[in-house]
């Protein structure tokens, strides 16, 4: 399952209270069941007529209506099936778009506790469940129920006694299909979970497909996949085996009923109580009848997937998501000093604090670096200024002012991000350069943020320049192409906080000097912090920190910290700086 609760609700109900309700398709669509349905109730009636003319003559007059009501059910049924689709396309199409707004909008520790591949497989996968019963079960339930409640009172009041026969039918049908339809119904709950875990994993392996093969590790990969495979396979086939038993079980009900119909009904036939004309229709009411009672176990089954599938939705809405206010103009334009006041924080995986009591400021228009073992800390405080993650306690403020207090998109324009990852998106080196800007700079302005970053040379070398295509996590780009251009990203933000997590690793020492330079003339205007095991890189930073087990354990200049950290002075030594 994707989160763990379940809740005893009607899922798919309270899937709708998402969207907008299309009232005037559905209730359209319903209404022009409603049409088809008089028809086939009106039907054997005159069927009945019609039979029972053949004593005296043929009646050109019935079959010409029985053929126009036949026609106007069809007519009508086919109306409402399609406008009834409209309205599940309508609400599926509204249920997509919504979950994947909601999906962005969650906050980091949700990604952190759930594998993306696996949310994408459910958003997709359920909501098709859902478009499924819609489209196709809504009209089917409908049409059924109105044409079993007419025909059941219509039926009353040719013979009482046929139509408790066919109550009796009905009712071993349910006894036998319920419980059935509800084991049916679990199952399918379980494969879409089976069949997400799939996903991720495949997807995964597709991914990581470098990883996998320099380790040697493509028969344990294919070891798993092969197993979830077999889960779902095994899950399948207990679906299987409950569809097989349905089908057979109903049929043998329905037909069961028709002979006991039949005997019963001739005998009353033979004695004068009715007419075959009679007999003939009561046969038709019976058929309209067990059609679709026969083929509610199936829809209700098939509700029971949708409801499946509309609790992981339904779970994924209740996660609350992050403030989207729009960005207005109030975005800090200038540096302010960014201060943590003993601020403690954990991740939610109970390992214990990750930042302790950590108190600190980073100074305006200067550049600011964190440096420290491995899981000491560094990137979780850029995490949190970033506001990925709340605090357990203690503040972060920007200018005197609680970050808590600045809306969260007025907060995140601030700062422009460079992480350890190589963030780079499908499209053209271009568009990668503007994603996120509103106001869209132009040639000479990218152009501009391109030679900062030292990626200008090797952009006008690619064949088509700016317009070059990325592949897949840009695998057509080298590992210090793809940060050049991630810096340039930043450069480009018009953000007065600019942060650099180990975004100079992969660059040769040409191009790092030059990024240098450009963090130089930008700290003229901008906040820069830097994290970075290379101690060559924050060298020069006006003030560096030292971390340790999410704690200050010294502060100053390159120079004053060999001085005073004997740690740092090791690094220093180790690493030739
Ligand atoms: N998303 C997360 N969920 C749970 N624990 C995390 C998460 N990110 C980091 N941690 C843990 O928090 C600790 C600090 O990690 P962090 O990445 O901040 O250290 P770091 O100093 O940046 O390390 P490095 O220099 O190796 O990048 C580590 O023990 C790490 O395992």
């Amino acid at each position: 399952m994707l989160m763990t609760q379940a809740k005893r609700r009607n899922n798919v109900m309270t899937l709708f209270g998402q969207i907008k309700f299309p009232k005037l398709l559905f209730f359209g669509g319903i209404l022009l069941t409603i049409g088809g349905v008089a028809f086939s109730l009106i039907l054997p009636l005159e069927v009945r007529t019609f039979v029972d003319s053949f004593k005296t003559h043929f009646s050109m007059r019935g079959v010409l209506l029985i053929v126009a009501m036949l026609i106007g059910s069809t007519v009508f049924n086919m109306g409402g099936g399609y406008v009834l689709g409209i309205a599940g396309q309508r609400i599926v199409s509204q249920l997509r778009s919504n979950v994947s707004a909601h999906i962005i909008t969650l906050p980091v520790p949700f990604f952190d506790g759930h594998r993306s591949a696996e949310v994408a497989s459910h958003v997709s996968s359920d909501t098709e469940k859902i478009n499924d019963l819609i489209s196709s079960n809504v009209s089917t339930l409908v049409s059924g129920l109105l044409l079993t409640i007419g025909s059941m009172v219509i039926l009353f009041t040719i013979s009482p006694l046929l139509t408790i026969i066919i109550i009796g039918a009905l009712g071993l049908m349910g006894l036998v299909i319920a419980p059935i339809s509800k084991t049916q119904s679990g199952l399918y709950h379980q494969t879409q979970d089976q069949l997400g875990k799939y996903n991720a994993d495949l997807q995964q392996s597709i991914a990581e497909i470098r990883l996998i093969k320099t380790s040697d590790a493509e028969p344990a990969m294919i070891k798993i996949l092969k197993k979830r495979i077999h889960q779902l396979y095994r899950t399948n086939l207990r679906i299987t085996l409950l569809n097989a038993l349905i089908d057979p079980i109903e049929f043998t009900i329905l037909m069961g009923t028709i002979f006991f119909v039949f005997i019963v009904g001739g005998a009353m036939v033979s004695r004068g109580t009715i007419t075959i004309g009679t007999l003939t229709s009561f046969l038709i009411y019976v058929f309209q009848v067990l059609t679709p009672i026969a083929s509610v176990g199936a829809t209700l089954t098939e509700f029971r997937a949708a409801n499946g599938a509309a609790q992981t939705l339904t779970e994924l809405f209740d996660q609350p998501g992050e403030a989207t206010t729009t960005l207005s103009d109030d975005v800090p334009t200038t540096s302010s000093a960014i201060t943590f006041d003993h601020v403690n924080f954990s991740y939610q995986t109970g390992d214990g604090p990750t930042i302790n009591d950590l108190s600190l400021t980073i100074a305006p228009q200067k550049t600011t670096a964190f440096v420290g073992p491995s899981g000491g800390g560094k990137s979780t405080i850029l995490s949190l200024i970033e506001r990925f993650y709340h605090l357990d306690s203690g503040t972060i403020t920007y200018a005197g002012r609680n970050v808590q207090d600045i809306p969260l998109p007025q907060w995140r324009a601030s700062i422009s991000y460079v992480s350890q990852e190589t963030s780079m998106l499908f499209g053209t080196i271009r568009d990668n350069l503007v994603f996120g800007l509103t106001a869209k700079p132009d040639d000479d302005t990218i152009k501009r943020a391109l030679q900062s970053a030292a990626a200008l040379d090797f952009v006008n070398d690619l064949p088509a320049g700016l317009d070059t295509e990325l592949a897949e996590q840009a695998q057509n780009l080298s590992g210090g192409q793809i940060q050049r251009l991630m810096i340039a990203r930043a450069f480009l933000r018009p953000a007065p906080i600019i942060i650099l997590d180990e975004a100079t690793a992969s660059l040769d020492s040409a191009s790092e000097q030059s990024i240098e330079d450009a963090i130089e003339r930008l700290q003229q205007t901008k906040t820069i912090i830097i994290v970075a095991h290379r101690l060559a890189t924050v060298k020069n930073a006006n003030t560096i920190f030292f971390i340790e087990k999410g704690a200050v354990t010294g502060s100053g200049t390159h120079q004053s910290l060999i001085a005073t950290h004997p740690l740092y002075r090791q690094y220093v030594e180790e690493q030739l700086v």
